[in-house]
């Protein structure tokens, strides 16, 4: 069987959606009820834990796995506090680490990423760690006590696709955590390029909620992740330099 495990969770959609730029909210619900996807990240900033009313969380069916995020945290210190705002309120023990300091690009800062991966993992929390794509700091992170890493593909909310492609194919290779590709796909084309490399899920926010049709284009791209994971599972021929005729010639011109 096919199966994704992240913490103590089965997984059976590979497709994460981000709650971010929506123009209209009450889409999220139709998104999963016609997709099946399971995981949905929230920005703790964005929850407003005093007023029932104004709240992203109105929107998000109860049985999804929320996977709070700690947009806004610059240092591992800021992550950490506001993981534990986040599960004291209630929002589960599932964390997205993002530690950034660079506001241009909003890249990860991975040193901060593994302080913080470290403190929570040990804290019991289910640590998914957002990380500008590194060998190294994908080991680390592993030593850390990840759940599962979760390499960019393109700086936040460019919609530039996999950019990081080389990279995210070695991680792919020599870690043994799933990696879940995050940020900057653009199209399901990249969605499904990142999956049939191996990629565990990925991880769409602003494709999503800024297409002209939000719900048709996360119908898209729930396809794009399937069909992904099925051309990987059904391992692709190989890649050669000449041509080789698809039917056999033998026989045929000796007659
Ligand atoms: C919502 C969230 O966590 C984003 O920060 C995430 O990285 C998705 O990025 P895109 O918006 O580029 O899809």
């Amino acid at each position: 069987m096919d199966k994704l495990i992240i913490g103590d969770l089965e997984i059976r959609n590979r497709l994460f959606i981000g709650s971010g730029k929506f123009a209209n909210e009450a889409i999220i619900k139709d998104i999963m009820a016609e997709t099946g996807v399971e995981v949905v990240t929230v920005a703790l900033r964005r929850v407003d834990l005093k007023n029932s009313q104004n709240n992203v969380l109105n929107h998000i069916p109860k049985e999804t796995i929320l996977m709070p995020n700690t947009s806004g945290a610059r240092t591992a210190e800021e992550a950490v506090r506001i993981a534990r705002l986040a599960r004291a309120s209630g929002c589960g023990n599932w964390i997205k680490i993002e530690v950034i300091s660079d506001n241009k690009y909003l890249l990860p800062d991975n040193n901060e990423t593994i302080k913080a991966t470290e403190i929570l993992s040990a804290e019991g929390f289910v640590v998914l760690p957002y990380m500008h794509p590194d060998l190294y700091a994908a080991k680390a992170l592993e030593k850390a006590g990840a759940a599962a890493i979760m390499p960019l593909g393109a700086p936040i909310g460019t919609n530039r696709g996999l950019k990081t492609k080389e990279i995210i194919r070695i991680l792919i290779e020599e870690c043994t955590l799933p990696i879940i590709v995050d940020a900057g796909i653009g199209k399901p084309s990249e969605a499904l390029e990142a999956m049939e490399m191996g990629a565990a899920a990925v991880l769409v926010n602003t494709a999503i909620a800024t297409a002209g049709d939000p719900l048709l284009m996360a119908k898209a791209f729930s396809q794009a992740v399937q069909a992904g994971r099925q051309a990987f599972l059904a391992q692709p021929g190989q890649t050669v330099d000449y041509a080789r005729a698809s039917s056999p010639l033998t026989g045929f011109l000796q007659d």
